[in-house]
């Protein structure tokens, strides 16, 4: 895995925002292998951070670096990194099957090296009882496993999920956080949620938007209490 000394993804000065409107001050942080929780007040700005650092949105200024490269529209990282939002990647009108097969020969194309087959993936997320089902037909939660079916495939060594527990049933969310603790032990798992307890129990750093900025909490040898983070929450924007 190629990285910047021992960080995966560094912002500097990163501004994220539309048109010309940031929506943050400049984001200076420092990401590495683990995994890091993004925490912050509803429209914070968590998902316009993440999808910068994703390349989905164009920084208004800065820069992002990801997996040493600089991530500009994307196009550098797009096959390294894996990104899981509020919107589904994959197609209401295709089945669960056909889906998977779509980012299989897309993934293919892209000529990355490491792909998992679709039987290991549909065995792992539990899909064989809704393989034959269009999307559109799904419930939220059987959405999002399709969703990090489809992430998982290409086996991305930088993931990037924005509430990826929000919906699951408590089975299904325990196995998706032993995922991201999986995940965490060799690549850079970045996720936002609003559980607090969930972040600590799960993450080894935090990013918390406090106001317009964004701080880091955690990965210098003292721990992180629910209050240092909620305290951090109340500060205004
Ligand atoms: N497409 C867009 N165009 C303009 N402004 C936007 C757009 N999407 C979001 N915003 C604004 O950017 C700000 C940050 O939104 P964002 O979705 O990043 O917050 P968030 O922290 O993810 O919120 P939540 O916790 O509610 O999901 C909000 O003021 C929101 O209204």
């Amino acid at each position: 895995m190629s990285t910047i000394g021992r960080f995966t993804a560094i912002a500097d000065g990163l501004v994220v925002g539309y048109g010309t409107t940031p929506v943050l001050d400049p984001v200076d942080v420092r990401i590495g292998v683990g995994v890091t929780a993004l925490l912050g007040r509803n429209g914070g700005g968590k998902t316009t951070l993440m999808r910068t650092i994703c390349g989905i949105i164009p920084a208004l200024s800065g820069t992002i670096s990801v997996l040493g490269e600089i991530v500009a529209d994307g196009a550098a990282v797009r096959t390294r990194v894996g990104y899981l939002g509020h919107e589904l990647a994959v197609a209401h009108a295709l089945t669960v099957q056909q889906n998977l097969m779509f980012w299989r020969d897309i993934s293919r194309a892209s000529a990355r090296a490491r792909m998992r087959g679709i039987d290991e993936i549909v065995a792992q997320f539990e899909l064989r009882p809704i393989l034959h089902r269009r999307v559109a037909s799904l419930s939220r939660g059987q959405c999002q496993r399709v969703e990090l079916a489809r992430m998982s495939m290409s086996d991305p060594e930088f993931v990037v999920l924005d509430e990826p527990l929000t919906g699951l049933d408590p089975l299904f969310a325990s196995q998706v956080r032993s995922l991201l603790r999986s995940w965490g032990e060799t690549r850079t798992v970045l996720y936002s949620t609003h559980s607090v307890p969930e972040a600590l129990a799960l993450a080894d750093r935090f990013l918390v938007v406090r106001g317009r900025s964004v701080v880091e909490l955690g990965g210098d040898g003292f721990a992180v209490s629910e209050q240092t983070i909620l305290r951090h929450l109340q500060v205004a924007a």
